[in-house]
């Protein structure tokens, strides 16, 4: 975090930025709703859509926080996030959005704090089953959100009453829509609370960048066969509102930052 100019000419408070990337534009005004309840913020339409807004809590604290739909799935939302990065600087960054949740861990209508962002389709299926890209000797498909901004998230969110899982989130370039399917992710990745399509292209960028990532999502359907119909989405966009009024937002940049050695 910065120093920002005083009027007086001394260092004032300093700013933390907050950069979070949902796919589409109802996730982000969602996002906005609830960090924005007087509905202050300014919209923009570069890069993607794209909006801004100040949260003051305290007034030696302020953070102002950036929201950014950049589209479905994970290269989208990497390309997303790095342009975002390039152009003004963060102290943290969010995927955020909707998901489908794993049974019985993540019901519709609860929120998933990730503490892995997983690529589970990043690979090659062989004769004998499925080997993710390190497996073949190329790059990484896990990022790891900073664990004590993971407890603090979770524990805000579960002390305002939201029904809240932290586990691994799968990232999938296909939505899963079988029994076996199912199946087959949730034994190759023991524990995983939710499936979406972005975090892990918002954690690759966000790590090219030396910024800390977290995902945070809300639940629209369970994962299984598929039942377009089912999907509870304004369920889980009201939830999302309420995940993101919920937020301690300078006490998790705090954390994330502390963990990566700042003060
Ligand atoms: O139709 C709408 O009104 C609407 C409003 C908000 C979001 C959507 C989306 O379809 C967003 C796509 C988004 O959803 C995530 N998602 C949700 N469930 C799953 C799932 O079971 N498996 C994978 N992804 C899921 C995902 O991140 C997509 O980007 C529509």
């Amino acid at each position: 975090m910065s120093e920002t100019p005083h009027s007086s000419g001394q260092p004032g408070p300093a700013v933390a930025r907050l950069l979070v990337v949902t796919a589409v534009a109802a996730e982000a005004e969602a996002v906005l709703r609830g960090a924005d309840p007087r509905g202050g913020h300014r919209p923009h339409r570069t890069p993607a859509l794209h909006w801004v807004t100040a949260r003051p809590e305290s007034p030696a604290a302020e953070v102002e926080v950036e929201v950014v739909a950049g589209g479905v799935g994970p290269a989208a939302a990497a390309a997303a996030t790095a342009t975002a990065c390039c152009g003004a600087r963060y102290d943290l960054v969010v995927s955020a959005g909707i998901a489908g949740g794993f049974a019985p861990a993540a019901p519709v209508g609860s929120a998933v704090v990730a503490d892995a962002v997983l690529a589970a389709d990043l690979g090659a299926t062989t004769a004998e089953g499925f080997s993710d890209v390190t497996e073949l000797g190329f790059g990484t498909v896990r990022h790891t959100p900073p664990p004590a901004a993971v407890a603090l998230a979770a524990g805000a969110l579960r002390a305002a009453g939201i029904d809240t899982a932290v586990g691994p989130v799968l990232t999938v370039s296909t939505v899963t829509g079988t029994a076996d399917r199912t199946a087959e992710l949730a034994g190759r990745h023991a524990g995983a609370v939710a499936e979406a399509m972005e975090g892990f292209g918002v954690a690759e960028a966000a790590a090219r960048h030396g910024l800390p990532l977290l995902e945070l999502r809300t639940v629209s359907n369970p994962v299984g066969p598929r039942d377009r119909a089912a999907w509870r989405i304004g369920e889980a966009l009201a939830a999302l509102e309420r995940v993101f009024a919920a937020l301690p937002y300078r006490e998790l940049i705090d954390a994330a930052a502390q963990e990566r050695g700042r003060p």
